[in-house]
């Protein structure tokens, strides 16, 4: 049997081709697999559960139809949907898990993470992410009213967008120092994660062993995922 991998489609109610794509990707491959992980920036944005916008219902049915034909589906946060939490998880036939997990899959034992975390050259980006993350931030952030939440959201979506472009593209890729420790840390020869934008296989040496770090692509002009049997892991693009 087979195991998909996807991330950062940042599926948006601007981009209806991406939504196409994801229907497709569905209905045409993880029909046929036995688990569907997926590793954050799945939505552009998320600024709670209770956001009535349309595409939320198209996206949550085709993943409960998908879990009712016995496909298991797993969601890890990414820096933009953090906030998508039990209610919608459950609307969708999703288990969430958190942030860094170990998975066996097909056989093969991988770490899967969203990747954000392996950014520690980013330290605004960090100090910003750790406020986020406050519990009692998001309980406040949660109680505002939706159209205060949408306002907040538009304007930070927007400002992100710009201190993007003057970060340079060295410090928002993954910091290596960070992926050996977790590779130490967690002790897989397999890592997949999303975030950086940057598909690719790298293998890299840590004491003597050889490691594999999976990057996922983001679904701009086509779909990406890792396909994952019990003899083999590989990065697979698809037409939308
Ligand atoms: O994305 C990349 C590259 C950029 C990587 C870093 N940039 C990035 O992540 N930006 C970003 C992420 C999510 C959104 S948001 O619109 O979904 N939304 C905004 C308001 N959120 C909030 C929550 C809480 Cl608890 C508390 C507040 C508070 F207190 F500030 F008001 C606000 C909830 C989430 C907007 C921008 N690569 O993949
Ligand atoms: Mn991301």
């Amino acid at each position: 049997m087979t195991t998909l991998v996807i991330a950062d489609l940042h599926l948006n109610e601007q981009e209806p081709a991406i939504t196409a794509g994801f229907l497709r990707f569905i209905q045409e491959q993880a029909v046929h697999a036995s688990q569907l992980y997926i590793l954050g920036d799945f939505f552009d944005y998320w600024i709670g559960d209770d956001d009535p916008a349309p595409l939320h219902k198209t996206v949550a049915d085709a993943l409960k139809a998908l879990s009712e034909c016995g496909v298991k589906i797993f969601f890890i946060h990414g820096n933009r949907d953090f906030l998508l939490g039990k209610r919608y998880a459950k609307q969708c036939g999703m288990t969430l898990l958190p942030q860094t997990q170990i998975i066996e899959a097909e056989g093969q034992r991988i770490l899967i993470l969203h990747g954000d975390t392996l950014c520690t050259d980013d330290t605004d980006y960090q100090h910003y992410r750790k406020r986020v993350h406050t519990k009692w931030i998001q309980r406040l952030f949660l109680w505002l009213p939706l159209s205060v939440r949408l306002k907040i959201a538009k304007k930070m979506r927007a400002g992100s967008q710009s201190a993007n472009q003057q970060k340079t593209q060295a410090i928002m890729d993954v910091n290596q120092n960070a992926v050996i420790d977790t590779f130490r840390q967690y002790k897989t020869q397999w890592m997949i994660h999303g975030h950086t934008h940057r598909p690719a296989v790298h293998d890299l040496r840590i004491d003597g062993e050889t490691h594999f770090r999976g990057v996922l692509g983001a679904w701009h002009s086509q779909g990406s995922a890792f396909k994952i049997t019990p003899d083999d892991i590989s990065l697979i693009f698809f037409p939308f």
